[in-house]
């Protein structure tokens, strides 16, 4: 979410201390929330403002340590958990001070200060450090990601191109990207934050190896994910134009780096899943009616899910094979929930007629979801539409092309109609417009994966404090 691609407004405070911060708002162990720093809130205070008392008892999840404006808010509203990764702060230690102060600027470590007193007399349990990767993850994720539907796509489409070159490229230019964002390359300035920040006990071997190692694996991660969703000769353009179902205007689709980045987040979240084989993300924004004080504009998250056997269920309870098994009795299909489902059904805000609600999924509606994504109000699909026209017996997709009253913004070459970009206004890179615009990076996407390959409980982090 730190890096979620926002548009620089002319009046945006330049202060160099502060740096964007991503936030996941975690309610009975579901995401109800993704958010961001705008050009004016951090990403707490968007918090606070947007769910008040019912912040109590959540967690938080932020990509930095927040600071201490943030929270004292935070602490005072009765959260659960605060975990972050302790790399630069929000008010960061590393920035050159302006106003002539060095680097160590009296600002930074006069809240680095504050945050430590606020923690240690608080009650909410502040979490560190990243755990581990599962063993064999990060090799499952480069090879799920390279042969994705997004990169069979593009290696359908242009057969000329080196689709492994192509994959590895845009991998390494995403692993110096985010290791920039994220990792302090220099060890020595990195101990020297987490002095600051009151977690000495991490300078010390192997905690420090170990904490480093953990988030390098991470963002090899996130690197192979965004690598998936290659923008280079591809984008999210409409399949045809369909009026919608009341009659009103096309609504506007979102800009290619938006579409690209929630498509990431769906293939992220994909690697959840609980089928034996194929695992499907996806994520549903809405854009409000008017400007929020989120990072993310007017869009707002609704809901997200991946392919999951029913919430309860324990390991084995259920079939697992596919439509090789004779047996259809074995088969999964007629007892795992659907990405689209878990989406719709655990979302953490209604879908309203007159907004624009957005599903982000990585693998095309089956026959069994595209009634219940017609009937819940979705007005744009953006999905890629490899598996379109299939028919396997027990899961089909033989209904999605015919699928009308919603826009369908589908992975592919060339801008056949219209371009969400088009409406978008100025062009967004991963980051923001204007002068400190970053070349189109790649970002993230998934598929088959082995059950368990990741964390359950949304603990990315553990208890430290
Ligand atoms: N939009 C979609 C499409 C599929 N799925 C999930 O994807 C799995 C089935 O995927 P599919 O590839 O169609 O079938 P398989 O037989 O598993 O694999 P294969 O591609 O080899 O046929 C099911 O768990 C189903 O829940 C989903 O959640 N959302």
């Amino acid at each position: 979410m730190e890096l979620f691609p926002k548009e620089e407004t002319e009046d945006r405070k330049e202060n160099e201390f502060m740096q964007s911060t991503g936030l996941v708002v975690v309610q009975d162990q579901r995401v109800v929330g993704l958010h961001c720093s705008g050009s004016e809130l951090h990403a707490g205070q968007v918090a606070v403002i947007r769910y008040g008392p019912k912040l109590a008892a959540s967690e938080l999840y932020f990509s930095r340590k927040p600071c201490a404006t943030c929270l004292k808010m935070l602490i005072n509203v009765g959260v659960s958990r605060i975990s972050f990764w302790p790399g630069d702060p929000e008010i960061s230690l590393l920035v050159e001070g302006h106003n002539g102060t060095d680097s160590n600027s009296q600002e930074a470590i006069l809240d680095a200060i504050a945050s430590e007193k606020l923690k240690s007399n608080s009650h909410p349990h502040m979490g560190v450090a990243v755990q581990p990767l599962a063993l064999g993850l990060q090799q499952f994720v480069v090879e799920t990601s390279k042969e994705c539907d997004f990169m069979e796509r593009v290696s359908g489409d242009s057969p000329e191109l080196d689709i492994e070159d192509l994959f590895f490229r845009q991998r390494r230019q995403n692993l110096n990207t985010f290791s920039g964002e994220f990792l302090i390359q220099n060890e020595e300035c990195h101990r020297d934050v987490l002095a600051k920040i009151g977690l000495e006990n991490f300078c010390m071997e192997p905690y420090f190896c170990n904490l480093r190692q953990n988030m390098r694996e991470l963002v090899g991660v996130l690197a192979s994910v965004a690598a998936s969703v290659p923008l280079l000769t591809h984008g999210f353009y409409m399949k045809d134009a369909q009026p919608t179902a009341s009659g009103s205007p096309q609504t506007r689709g979102v800009s290619q780096e938006i579409a690209r980045h929630c498509t990431i987040q769906a293939r992220l979240l994909s690697y959840r899943t609980e089928d034996p084989k194929v695992g499907v993300g996806a994520v549903i924004w809405a854009e409000g009616k008017s400007g929020g004080c989120d990072g993310t504009g007017r869009l707002y998250l609704v809901g997200c899910g991946y392919n999951a056997y029913p919430v309860g269920s324990h390991y084995g309870q259920y079939p697992q094979m596919d439509t090789k098994q004779q047996d259809r009795q074995r088969r999964k299909y007629r007892y795992i929930i659907h990405a689209e489902q878990n989406a719709l059904t655990f979302r953490s805000a209604e879908i309203l007629e007159d907004e624009n609600t957005m599903l982000f999924v990585t693998k095309c509606p089956c026959d069994e979801c595209v009634p219940l994504v017609q009937g819940a109000g979705i007005k744009q699909i953006y999905t890629t539409d490899m598996a379109s026209g299939k028919d396997k017996g027990d899961i089909s997709y033989l209904r999605f092309d015919g699928l009308r009253g919603l826009q369908k913004f589908i992975w592919q070459k060339s801008c056949l109609t219209t371009c969400p970009s088009e409406y978008a206004g100025p062009h967004l890179a991963n980051g923001c417009v204007g002068k400190h615009r970053r070349e189109p990076e790649l970002e993230l996407s998934c598929s088959k994966r082995p059950r368990s390959a990741m964390p359950k409980d949304h603990s990315l982090f553990v208890d430290q404090w």
